[in-house]
């Protein structure tokens, strides 16, 4: 087990979405100066919104807080089974709240959506299939590798222990080998989707998870303080992947929760 995850809690959205800023840039600086590129994966709910503030802020000036998008390759921790311009669909959701807003002088992101001719499918397998090529094209083009690393992963967490579109006692929590599984009956509408894998997620240099208001507590206290709650996704995270975790909360989020936070990085 590689340490502990790192909670952190901020008394405003503005002071979240400012430390945020910097940890993304920290991971974006570290991505770029090892490959050239910044490959990370976002998840839908409120986290593009909250990432569009962190990013879209004025930058100081300095190279190091400046993001290079033209570097960038944005895949989906998640998706929907549905068309591209559904308002259920997270690369929709990610063009409206960020992509769309990008002054051009900062150039432009590759975003990696799923493939649409594939969404009415029955079985949405193809679709995770497709999604695999991507990343093999992405992230095993010279050699062959066992598991894609991305340089970041960014998390929502459900009010029931969920993330990504890994639900509480699922067979998917179990799967090894996958990159990219299939899900055909999410509890949470709508129930096709696709997900990346447990091992992508933990397997990430750094991972970070969003969880903001006072809906979020009984759940944090599960995940951080409770046995009952190790078994849920977001802990499995936590466990698989330790101290490469950070989450991002606010006040009312952590109320109660004995485990220690902090108020900076
Ligand atoms: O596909 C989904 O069901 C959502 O994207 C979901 O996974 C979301 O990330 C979490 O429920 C956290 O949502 P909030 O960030 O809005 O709390």
């Amino acid at each position: 087990m590689a340490g502990h995850p790192n909670l952190y809690s901020f008394p405003t959205s503005d002071a979240l979405a400012a430390q945020l800023r910097g940890y993304v840039l920290r991971c974006q600086n570290t991505a770029l100066s090892r490959h050239g590129t910044f490959r990370l994966a976002v998840s839908g709910g409120s986290l593009p919104t909250v990432l569009a503030k962190a990013l879209l802020a004025p930058s100081n000036g300095s190279p190091e807080d400046t993001p290079q998008f033209s570097k960038w390759h944005i895949f989906f921790a998640d998706e929907r089974a549905v068309p591209l311009d559904h308002e259920d669909s997270n690369y929709r959701l990610l063009n409206d709240e960020l992509i769309n807003k990008i002054p051009a002088e900062l150039g432009a992101p590759v975003v990696h959506p799923i493939d649409e001719k594939h969404v009415e499918d029955e079985d949405p397998q193809e679709l995770a299939d497709l999604y695999r090529e991507d990343l093999m094209r992405e992230f095993a083009a010279k050699d062959s590798v066992k598991i894609p690393i991305f340089d970041l992963i960014l998390l929502g967490c459900g009010p029931d222990g969920h993330t990504c579109s890994l639900f509480p006692g699922h067979a998917l929590l179990r799967e090894k080998d996958a990159w990219v599984a299939a899900e055909t009956n999410s509890p949470k509408p709508p129930p096709k989707r696709i997900t990346l894998t447990l091992p992508v997620v933990t397997h990430a240099v750094s991972i970070a998870f969003v969880a903001t208001g006072a809906g979020k507590k009984e759940i944090m206290k599960q995940i951080f303080d409770l046995e009952e709650g190790s078994s849920l996704p977001s802990a499995l995270v936590n466990q698989g992947a330790g101290e490469k975790v950070s989450w991002f909360t606010d006040h009312p989020a952590v109320d109660g929760v004995s485990f220690p936070r902090r108020g900076s990085l």
